[in-house]
């Protein structure tokens, strides 16, 4: 499968600050790529070097087998970019908003009338299509962001952070399109820190610390490769860990504990069997996730 895109140790820092410290990945033509990481990783630096916005000081990008630093090849009617903030005109309409954008894209006259229409209906807004953008939901204002985006049918679509914030319906929908792009051959680069997101819609991964990829490839290599299986015990009043024996680690989750181990079966039964000075509410084997992913490769929780 050919690719989309070739990104090779890309440094970047501001002032002192180093953000990205030779960030190198590839995204294969028709899938969805997900970077992961915990805020301040350097997600938005990436996305921003990829879509042109800011300059690595180091490195390269090559989109669609074009040297991204080379300007002016084209590249802009064949990417489009969601960035994380909402860029809308508020007291515009849902439908000059897509006007005045599909014009910047080059898009004119019939043909972004009907595009309007189209996207309109991909992200579920085409009733709303007259009314000002400031009445709109924090999730349907980054949904018209989105329908911005994909104006000039773009063949990559770079997404930051795109569900930060919004309501489960917006979520719905945005999940919705994303399958609905790939479908039609789309390219997505979707940049998120939730887990679940990724491990939702994207076919490889990336995933993003410090301004260091510190592991790569499809969902199941990483869950292979890297997660631990492990026994999650619910026991709301239990307010220091358990030590079960075999655990190789064990840390707060929810109103329990997650206890990584190799001893599925031992570690149940001693907490069916074993007075642990609380009452424990729900006792089950828990899939590998990317959490464990992480927590194996860094020490810390995603969601610290
Ligand atoms: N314009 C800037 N000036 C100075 N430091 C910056 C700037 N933009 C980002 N940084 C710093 O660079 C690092 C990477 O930031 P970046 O925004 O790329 O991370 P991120 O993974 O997108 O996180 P978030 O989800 O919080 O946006 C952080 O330490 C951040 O504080």
């Amino acid at each position: 499968m050919e690719e989309a895109l070739v990104i090779d140790h890309l440094q970047k820092s501001y002032d002192q600050k180093q953000a990205l410290q030779g960030v190198t990945f590839s995204v294969k033509s028709g899938t969805c790529f997900g970077l992961l990481g915990p805020n301040g990783a350097g997600k938005s630096t990436t996305m921003k070097i990829l879509t042109g916005i800011i300059e690595a000081d180091r490195g390269s990008v090559h989109m669609l087998g074009i040297d991204a630093s080379e300007k002016g090849k084209g590249l802009r009617q064949r990417v489009g970019y969601v960035p994380q903030s909402i860029t809308l005109y508020e007291k515009l309409s849902a439908y000059d908003n897509l006007k005045f954008f599909g014009e910047m894209y080059g898009v004119r006259g019939k043909k972004l009338q009907q595009r309007i229409k189209e996207v309109l209906e991909q992200i579920g807004l085409k009733d709303r299509s007259k009314d000002a953008v400031e009445t709109f939901s924090g999730g349907m204002k980054r949904r018209v962001n989105i329908a911005a985006a994909l104006l000039h049918k773009p063949e990559v679509l770079i997404l930051d952070e795109p569900t930060v914030g919004i309501d489960p319906q917006s979520r719905n929908h945005i999940f919705d399109m994303i399958r609905m792009l790939k479908k039609e051959g789309v390219t997505l680069i979707y940049s998120t820190h939730y887990m679940e997101e990724v491990e939702a819609l994207c076919d490889d991964i990336a995933i993003i610390d410090h301004g260091k990829i510190i592991a790569q490839g499809h969902l199941h290599e990483l869950l292979e490769e890297y997660s631990q299986r492990a026994i999650y015990v619910e026991a709301p009043t239990l307010k220091e860990p358990p030590t079960s024996p075999g655990a190789i680690r064990t840390y707060p989750q929810g109103e329990g504990w997650m206890i990584e181990t190799e001893k599925l079966k031992e570690t149940m039964l001693y907490f069916l069997n074993s007075d642990v000075g609380a009452k424990v509410t729900r006792l089950e084997i828990v899939r590998p996730s990317l959490e464990s992913v992480f927590l194996s490769l860094t020490g810390t929780q995603l969601r610290d």
